[in-house]
């Protein structure tokens, strides 16, 4: 090291020694490290330590420091140059000064004993324990994460839950792209039953403990909302609690620094909440002034809720999970995403990692592609692991991939998992053996007491809204320790921080619901009516909402009602598995379990529930008249009810269904359809006697639930299937049932994934099928070629009058074919062309075509890229007065010039009601200019 360095150390610690002394703060770690360096001796330490506050502590260190000559004074800025974590706010500053230690001194060893840096290496540690496995596996069965986890979509949503795009990698659903609301600050993820929120967290905490997550959170506490549900009323905790003892305590912290840097720097904290819909508690707690200090003790909920509000702990990064349909206010949500499941691409590789020999994975796939009802349930991560761990049982013990037709449906493959679990526990050395028959009432029968056991730990657990069971309670329904290894259950490990016994919580919500239907079956003691407890409650809750966050952010008013927040998903599982297992396929096995003359009356109990219950939920919807005919839209409970007569298996009540709907288009936009219901969909509608329109906007459906919606496409009229995933394989189905039928008169395509190969197909549509009126095919991929396709087959239908292709990228190749089609065209009346990077070449076209059309009404040209070059071609259109009404130049790029070009041919058009030109490039002034001719709208 050179004289001049040496002299600029000791220098830089005198110039900026008031700065060090307010901004030092972890003083172990630097005594430590100059005492095992040899530059500090025993006593300097004490004389140190002595010193009672820590401002002072540093001013006595620097003095000493300062004494003993540069070598110590660069040793010691390389300290907090090495343990960055820890003097984190004096980085800048080392950057500032252009700190780089000589050859001498980088060579010299620092130790982080700081505790804030130990800190986070601990819960790095435990994470990285904590995440590697898929726990829901069993005890037996731990897999790890890496082996099978699996990309899902995750599709980010604005504030009126429309698109923003996928996520493309995990990174992104930290950052900024796609927040819609800067203020908020919790990530807010929701999905349905097993669509993956609970390990798309663990995948995140994991690549965090391997620094593997773009983030410069250093601290991660993951929290399960279920956990808060567990604490007695009367119970306080603090914040400080909340962190150390039920996620992760700091060993060595003597002057409490790990907690207070977590208060000063909330910003390197990411929480994970799974869960939030399982919550299950009283409002009535809350009804006590809100916490807002760290230092106070509230109950846990409260800590919870002040945290995802921001009143503790702001601006710390929060990730929530919920089932879909529970509702948060907007002013705290950040950004919004919401889990779509596995495409088929997805499914491809989830059947790779699961299957390693080449031969299974094609049996597997042959069977699981060639029915796409199955395809659909897979597209549920959940099901999908359940479905293949059923594959690989059969395999092991019947040496066959084969899943017998009685088994695809939801309550056929929760039954084959249960028989799985039991036929372990049952097969002896001999049976081992492989079978070539599957006995599965044999395997039922001998595990009938377990059964029966863990039936009613499961419905005992929904009665009261729990889904953690202990030791005392799973006695009590007289399970053994054997049967805890079945696999049913798992152990809960977070919540044993006051050392209680042990709880457990079964492998997934959902089969605790399919186990508790089974207890409403098994059981003989109470009135067989009793089946129907679940159903009635699930009728009378009230709408979902979000008053748990109403309570933080608002005065609400309505804070004695009792549970209001929770999800009854798992009431809902519970009604649909009961219809299941009482269903026709399954009396042959239900029948060893029960005696049938129970089984019977149940039955007839269930079938008559369902029916009235069908009728009255149908009749009292209101009717409304539209375009499309007299429409119904049907509410989210509605869906429920089709699934549980699709689990029937009943022709009787889905016939019954079918005729009670009167009304000719039933509306099931936005009720969270997933391909998987799409079987029990057209089951229904198969049993309708007339035609029907069917609009299943915004939801997600995908390509398998086109596939499933197949035999009734003969019957409809209406058929919107916007937003929800289509490639143009579901096209290639519409164009064979559609162009078979001619039925259709709307087709409603936007928003999904359609290329020109899917254009192709639909122009195939529009020219077979004479009664077509609308077709919406905007927000897709169609391009030039597909353009064109469309084009050409609208100019051949004399019925089509409304066609919306905004955004798409037709560009002029496209808006070429288009003017022709609208040329002379005898019936298309709304055109919209909006965002198809048209410029001037095909404005020009448009424009000119269109003197020769006298329908065309409304023209959509919005967001395009048109400038003053075609400006006097829309000007002599203007001037022809050919009927258009309202033409849209929204957002092109048309001057002053080109504008009055505009305005003086409207001097010359009776017709037109308004030409929209705002967002064009002209100042204010210039548009001011135009203010006499009122029909040329800036605004
Ligand atoms: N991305 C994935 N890759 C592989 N397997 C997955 C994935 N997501 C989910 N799974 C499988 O599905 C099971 C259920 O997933 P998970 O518990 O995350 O669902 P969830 O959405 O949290 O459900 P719930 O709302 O009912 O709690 C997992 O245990 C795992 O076997």
């Amino acid at each position: 090291m050179d004289q001049a360095k040496k002299v600029k150390c000791l220098y830089l610690l005198t110039c900026h020694r008031e700065m060090l002394v307010s901004k030092v703060r972890s003083i172990q770690c630097i005594l430590d490290n100059l005492l095992a360096c040899g530059f500090f001796c025993e006593e300097d330490v004490e004389i140190v330590q002595r010193t009672t506050t820590k401002t002072a502590q540093v001013r006595k260190i620097l003095e000493f420091v300062q004494c003993k000559g540069e070598e110590v004074c660069e040793y010691f800025l390389f300290i907090i140059y090495k343990v960055g974590d820890a003097y984190i706010d004096l980085q800048p500053w080392l950057k500032e000064i252009n700190f780089h230690p000589s050859n001498d001194v980088s060579v010299m060893k620092v130790v982080n004993t700081d505790p804030i840096s130990r800190y986070c290496a601990k819960l790095r540690l435990e994470m990285s324990r904590d995440t590697s496995f898929i726990m829901s596996y069993g005890q037996k069965e731990e897999t790890h994460l890496e082996d099978l986890y699996t990309d899902t979509l995750m599709e980010l949503l604005n504030n009126s839950n429309e698109s923003l795009g996928f996520v493309e990698s995990l990174d992104q659903l930290l950052g900024d792209h796609a927040v819609f609301n800067p203020q908020g600050e919790i990530i807010y993820v929701m999905g349905d039953a097993g669509v993956g929120k609970s390990i798309l967290l663990q995948k995140l905490q994991n690549l965090w403990s391997q620094k593997a997550l773009h983030t410069d959170a250093i601290f991660c506490f993951k929290f399960r909302c279920r956990m808060f549900s567990i604490f007695k009323e009367s119970e306080q905790i603090s914040l400080r609690d909340l962190l150390f003892k039920y996620n992760c305590h700091p060993d060595y912290d003597p002057d409490d620094e790990v907690f207070e840097y977590i208060l000063r720097f909330p910003e390197k904290i990411l929480f994970t909440f799974d869960g939030y819909d399982e919550i299950q508690e009283d409002l009535d707690l809350l009804n006590v002034p809100e916490v807002v200090s760290p230092d106070h003790e509230a109950h846990p909920l409260q800590l919870l809720i002040s945290l995802l509000c921001g009143k503790l702990l702001k601006n710390s990064q929060k990730i929530l999970t919920a089932r879909t349909g529970i509702e948060i206010q907007s002013k705290v949500i950040r950004k919004k995403v919401a889990l779509r499941g596995f495409s088929p691409s997805h499914l491809k590789t989830y059947i790779n990692l699961h299957f390693k020999e080449r031969e299974h994975r094609e049996q597997v796939a042959l069977q699981l592609y060639a029915s796409p009802h199955l395809c659909g349930l897979c597209s549920t991560p959940l099901f999908c692991w359940i479905v293949f761990r059923t594959f690989r049982h059969l395999h092991t013990m019947h040496d066959s991939f084969h899943l017998p037709e009685t088994s695809i449906t939801l309550t056929g493959i929760f039954l084959l998992l249960s028989e799985s679990f039991f036929s372990h526990s049952t097969s002896t050395a001999s049976s081992l053996l492989k079978k070539n028959t599957r006995c599965s009432t044999e395997t039922f029968k001998a595990s009938l007491k377990s059964l029966f056991s863990f039936a009613k730990l499961a419905f005992q657990g929904l009665e009261r809204g729990s889904f953690i069971c202990n030791q005392e309670e799973i006695t009590a329904c007289g399970l053994t320790e054997e049967d805890l290894t079945l696999g049913f259950l798992k152990p809960v490990s977070e919540f044993d921080a006051n050392g209680g016994s042990a709880n457990f919580e079964f492998l997934h919500v959902t089969l605790q619901s399919f186990l508790a239907a089974f207890f409403l079956l098994l059981d003989d003691q109470s009135s067989a009516n009793s089946i129907l407890k679940f159903f009635t409650e699930c009728s009378r809750k009230k709408e979902q909402s979000c008053q748990l966050f109403n309570l933080c952010l608002n005065d609400s008013s309505n804070q004695s009602e009792k549970n209001p927040f929770a999800t009854n998903d798992h009431l809902q599982f519970t009604n649909l598995f009961l219809c299941g297992l009482l269903s026709k396929a399954h009396t042959g096995l239900m029948e060893h379990l029960v005696s049938p003359v129970l089984l019977k009356k149940k039955r007839t109990l269930l079938k008559s529930y369902l029916s009235t219950s069908v009728k009255s939920h149908l009749h009292g919807l209101p009717h409304y008249h539209s375009d499309e005919g007299n429409k119904v839209h049907v509410l989210p409970n509605f869906l429920w009810i089709v699934r549980c007569v699709f689990e029937t298996g009943s022709h009787d009540i889905a016939y019954m269904t079918a005729k009670c709907i009167t009304a000719n288009l039933i509306k099931l936009g936005y009720c969270n359809i997933y391909s998987g219901d799409c079987t029990a969909i057209n089951f229904v509608m198969q049993h309708c006697q007339k035609r029907l329109g069917l609009d299943m906007d915004n939801n997600n459906i995908s390509d398998y639930g086109v596939k499933q919606l197949k035999p009734s496409f003969c019957k409809l009229t209406v058929v919107r299937l916007s937003v929800n995933l289509l490639s143009d394989s579901s096209i290639e189905v519409l164009r064979e049932e559609l162009c078979k039928y001619k039925v259709v008169e709307v087709l409603g395509l936007y928003n999904n994934q359609i290329t020109d190969i899917g254009a192709k197909l639909v122009a195939q549509i529009i020219e077979e099928c004479p009664k077509l009126r609308i077709v919406k095919i905007g927000k897709n991929k169609i391009t030039g070629v597909g353009g064109r396709y469309l084009a050409a087959a609208i100019q051949k239908s004399a019925s089509i009058f409304d066609v919306g292709m905004w955004g798409n990228t037709i560009g002029d190749e496209g808006a070429k074919a288009f003017a022709e089609a609208l040329r002379n065209h005898p019936n298309l009346t709304n055109l919209s062309l909006s965002a198809n990077g048209i410029t001037s070449v095909g404005g020009k076209f448009l424009a000119e075509a269109l003197k020769e059309n006298s329908v065309l009404r409304i023209f959509w040209l919005v967001q395009n890229e048109m400038t003053d070059d075609c400006a006097p071609h829309w000007a002599e259109l203007v001037k022809a007065d050919t009927g258009l009404r309202h033409l849209w130049l929204i957002s092109n790029q048309f001057t002053v010039s080109g504008i009055k070009d505009l305005a003086e041919a409207l001097a010359h058009n009776t017709a037109l009601q308004e030409i929209c030109v705002k967002g064009n490039q002209l100042c204010e002034e210039e548009e001011n200019k135009f203010v006499s001719e009122e029909r040329l709208r800036f605004h």
